[in-house]
């Protein structure tokens, strides 16, 4: 049987002092693959940054991992945040070091430093992703489609449970975006929880899966015809 990976009761969650989402109640398990839509400003990035305790909850009971977010202390949220992988619409890659150094930095800050173990870590999460050819690469040397790919290999790096992914496909083409989400899925299908908030439903109909929706200040599971 899988095990909740998140599971929110009753959750309230507040930006500046205005309600954003309430009355939330959700259990995500192990190896879903979720997307969250709904119109601009209606709470998508507000609920992913509950889930890495970049807002607290104002309200209710809320556990990602092994970690309770009602009661967790600010010093235990970068270890929270080494066990999820994150995903954005810009990629944020450092424009000024090679694909290879990008990811070198990532894992000496999250604590490695045994070389050889670097070395085989970054060649095996660019392989997953189908782009280790362009490992001595300048980010601007690569297209949108293949930042994306390395910023995902990026976030596969310390093996977290659960990637989250805010608009990954939102500056991609269409072509490029299936392709990404393709790799998405791929790592899904290797067990990884996947939590993915997009605008594009043309992607949701090509690779159907659960479907929440946020809209007046609620969250809940829609079927995908009616989205
Ligand atoms: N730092 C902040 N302080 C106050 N209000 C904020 C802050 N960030 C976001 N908001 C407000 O919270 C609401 C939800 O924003 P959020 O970014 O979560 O929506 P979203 O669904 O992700 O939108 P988009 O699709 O445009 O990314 C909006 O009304 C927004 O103005």
């Amino acid at each position: 049987m899988s095990q909740p990976v998140l599971s929110l009761k009753n959750v309230t969650i507040v930006q500046g002092g205005k309600t954003i989402l309430s009355n939330i109640n959700l259990e995500v398990n192990q190896g879903e693959f979720i997307y969250i839509i709904g119109k601009t400003g209606t709470g998508k990035s507000s609920f992913m940054k509950a889930l890495y305790a970049d807002l607290p909850l104002a309200d209710g009971e809320g556990s990602i991992m092994d970690f309770d977010l009602a009661t967790l202390k600010e010093d235990e949220i970068p270890f929270l945040r080494r066990k999820i992988g994150f995903v954005f619409q810009d990629f944020q890659l450092l424009p000024d070091r090679n694909v290879k150094d990008n990811l070198h930095f990532v894992l000496k800050a999250t604590g490695w430093t045994d070389e050889t173990e670097i070395e085989n870590k970054i060649n095996e999460v660019l392989e997953k992703v189908g782009v280790k050819e362009y490992v001595d690469k300048m980010p601007h040397q690569l297209s949108g489609g293949e930042q994306q790919r390395v910023a995902i290999a990026r976030a596969l790096l310390n093996n977290p449970d659960i990637i989250l992914a805010d608009e990954p496909t939102g500056n991609l083409d269409p072509q490029t975006s299936a392709e990404v989400l393709e790799v998405l899925k791929k790592i899904n299908a290797a067990g990884k929880t996947v939590i993915m908030a997009t605008h594009d439903y043309a992607l949701l109909m090509k690779f159907p899966s659960k479907t929440l929706k946020c809209e007046d200040a609620q969250i809940f599971e829609v079927v995908q015809k009616t989205v």
